[in-house]
């Protein structure tokens, strides 16, 4: 359960003081998410998401995120916008730490995406990366493909403590993805980590996106590798190619992928999987054990790091290859 932060009705009141929102019927704490701290907000005039930071946001890089979600919002993309108040700052603070109110985003996300959902998924996709095109601001990815050998070299213990052998594997990929990794590919903001629980829909159709807190600047293509490792993927650990053909074809359907682009999906998908991998691996032995988040479990991308591994011409689609 993703509330770290507690809030008293005092201090929401306080906190509402400085917004027009109306006057509060309901507060209470999500459970979902691992990150933030979450809480939805009913009052007389709608319903709002506070977000009070916690861990990885850097308060530094919050008018990043908070300015691209204002960005898209107001250039038609379906995502959470956040509420300046009447001062009009859009940074808040709760408890010492930096929070924001969000505008509260309609739709459910799925657990089991159908192809149906990955098209969708990356018709939305597709839609964010040209909506976030004009925006003026840019963020190194911090968690780009630079950062992996350095990150890898203090987690190798934990790598072995979880499967034997596994470090001088992991080592192996990170070469592999070094010596391969694509340059100079189209590029702009991204999301950075749109998984099936940051995405909703209505029905069958694709209805937003929220979570913007990985966004960065980098290669769009890496954006459709780090969506095709999250949506599919089988829970027996295989992957859905009719679910990665539809995910590219609805994204296709909006922003056309150049021949080079189409050429460097295998590989960003190896490294996307690497990204997610050792950030998991980080959590794993840092949760303590009791605490109140569940972390990811990174051998769900070992596996997925052992398919790109085997199959390099996977996620080429029978083309290329
Ligand atoms: N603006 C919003 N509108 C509607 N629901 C929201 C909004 N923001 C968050 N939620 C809900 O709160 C949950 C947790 O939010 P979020 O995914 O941002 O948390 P997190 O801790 O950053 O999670 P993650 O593990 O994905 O990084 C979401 O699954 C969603 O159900
Ligand atoms: N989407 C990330 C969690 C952080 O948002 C993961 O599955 O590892």
């Amino acid at each position: 359960m993703a509330v770290y932060t507690d809030i008293t009705d005092e201090e929401l009141a306080e906190l509402l003081a400085e917004f027009d929102l109306g006057a509060p019927l309901s507060f209470k704490g999500i459970a979902e998410g691992v990150e933030n701290s979450n809480f939805l907000l009913e009052t007389d005039k709608g319903r709002y998401f506070l977000t009070v930071y916690e861990r990885r946001v850097r308060e530094d890089d919050l008018p990043f995120y908070l300015g691209l979600m204002r960005h898209l919002a107001e250039h038609g993309f379906p995502c959470a916008t956040p509420i300046a108040n009447r001062a009009g700052e859009l940074i808040q603070r709760v408890r010492g730490k930096p929070a924001a109110v969000v505008s509260f985003l309609p739709g459910l996300s799925v657990r089991r995406p159908s192809a149906a959902h990955c098209r969708e998924a990356g018709r939305g996709l597709a839609w964010l990366h040209e909506a976030g095109a004009g925006f003026a601001m840019s963020k190194e990815n911090d968690l780009g493909q630079e950062s992996w050998a350095p990150l890898f070299a203090g987690l190798r213990p934990d790598a072995e403590r979880l499967k034997p052998g596994m470090a001088d594997q992991i080592e192996s990929d990170l070469a592999r993805i070094a010596r391969d990794w694509p340059r100079g590919l189209p590029g702009g903001v991204i999301h950075a980590d749109y998984f099936p629980d940051n995405v909703f829909f209505q029905g069958q159709a694709f209805a937003g996106a929220i979570d913007f807190y990985f966004a960065c600047t980098d290669a769009y293509a890496y954006d459709i590798a780090i969506a095709l490792n999250a949506w599919c993927f089988e829970p027996d650990g295989s992957f859905n190619i009719t679910s990665a053909r539809a995910l590219v074809a609805g994204y296709e359907a909006r922003r056309p992928l150049s021949s080079a682009e189409r050429r460097a999906l295998p590989i960003l998908a190896h490294g996307a999987a690497m990204r997610f991998f050792l950030t998991r691996l980080h959590d794993w032995h840092a949760t303590p054990a009791g605490a109140l988040v569940r972390p990811k479990d990174p051998m769900e991308y070992e596996r997925k790091l052992a398919v790109h591994r085997s199959a390099p011409d996977l996620v080429l689609f029978g083309e290329g290859a």
